[in-house]
């Protein structure tokens, strides 16, 4: 069983890391033990528009479905055969630090689960230098908003977010629904190999895009934001699966290890999981196969709650 530790580090780790040893921590691809760096970053790309394709043209779908009125608000709705409004929604943010990545070459989990009854909805959101991380946080919580108030009979939404994405969906844990005007009926987030502390990554180059401050990572850091103030769950049921891939980098693994440990203190129904023998990217477009191991952890944790 897994045991929530003392407490965070009172001394980051990567604090004492050369700006090189950091770089390469931040940099998901340099870690992948199959196909290489450039190899696994195209092999992801390339089964995200070929699993899209599939789904678009398999599947009962609502295509660029606005959810606000900025050009960029639209999401994807992807449904399974039986005609109902009574479906639990998985909906998936997808990563690329912020910067890269489309709802057009994420559609990954639609085959597996649409066949088992969930309705899959992708979000687009603006990436950077478009958009700031503010504003993809406020997006994410009007699309949700949003899919609540269009199926109102919903058994369930589900957010699932990748990397970049696993930050969005776990900023939704620190949303006051109720001053947006919704009850929304959130049961799980899967967080999928998430950045939780993004004050390391104003050290690399992977925010020349971003611009963002120390004091800007620590504001939209859930990490920080629910060590600062825990904060209870709306609905103590709604579990928070935090997963990572047994060949992410060490700091990866960390982050993941120590939100887990900081859901649990706070009193979330939180849950570790590192999986094995898969890299940043294999973690997610192994979802296009239905006997992949998260497929089942995913759609045993929407089937089976609450019994
Ligand atoms: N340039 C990055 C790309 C990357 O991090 C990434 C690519 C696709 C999906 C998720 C990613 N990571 C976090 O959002 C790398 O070194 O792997």
């Amino acid at each position: 069983m897994d045991v929530p530790g003392q407490g965070p580090q009172s001394e980051a780790p990567w604090k004492k890391m050369s700006e090189e040893q950091l770089e390469k921590q931040y940099s998901p691809s340099r870690w992948v033990v199959r196909r290489g760096a450039e190899g696994a970053l195209k092999t992801y790309s390339e089964m995200g528009k070929e699993a899209t394709k599939r789904a678009r043209d398999t599947r009962r779908t609502l295509l660029n479905v606005p959810y606000g009125d900025g050009e960029g608000e639209k999401l994807d709705i992807y449904f399974p055969e039986a005609g109902s409004e009574a479906l639990p929604l998985l909906v998936f943010l997808h990563g690329g630090y912020w910067q890269s990545g489309s709802k057009d070459e994420s559609a990954f989990m639609v085959g597996p689960l649409t066949a088992q009854g969930v309705a899959v909805v992708i979000v687009a959101y603006d990436i950077a230098p478009k958009g700031s991380l503010d504003r993809m946080v406020d997006q994410v919580t009007r699309s949700v908003a949003f899919l609540q108030q269009r199926y109102p009979r919903n058994e369930g939404i589900y957010l699932c977010g990748h990397s970049a994405g696993a930050h969005l969906a776990a900023m939704m844990l620190l949303v006051n629904w109720t001053e947006r005007g919704v009850t929304c009926n959130l049961k799980g987030f899967f967080l999928l190999s998430g950045i939780y502390d993004l004050e390391p990554l104003v050290h690399t180059s992977q925010n020349a895009p971003l611009l963002l401050t120390p004091e800007d990572a620590q504001r939209i850091s859930p990490q920080r934001l629910l060590e600062a103030a825990p904060r209870q769950p709306a609905d103590p049921a709604c579990r928070v699966l935090v997963i990572v891939g047994q060949h992410d980098s060490p700091e990866f693994l960390r982050q993941s290890r120590e939100f887990y440990q900081t859901l649990c203190r706070g009193g979330w129904r939180a849950s570790f999981e590192e999986l094995q023998d898969v890299d940043h990217f294999e973690i997610v477009w192994k979802l296009t196969q239905k006997d992949y191991v998260l497929n089942q952890i995913i759609l045993k944790t929407i089937f089976q709650d609450g019994l």
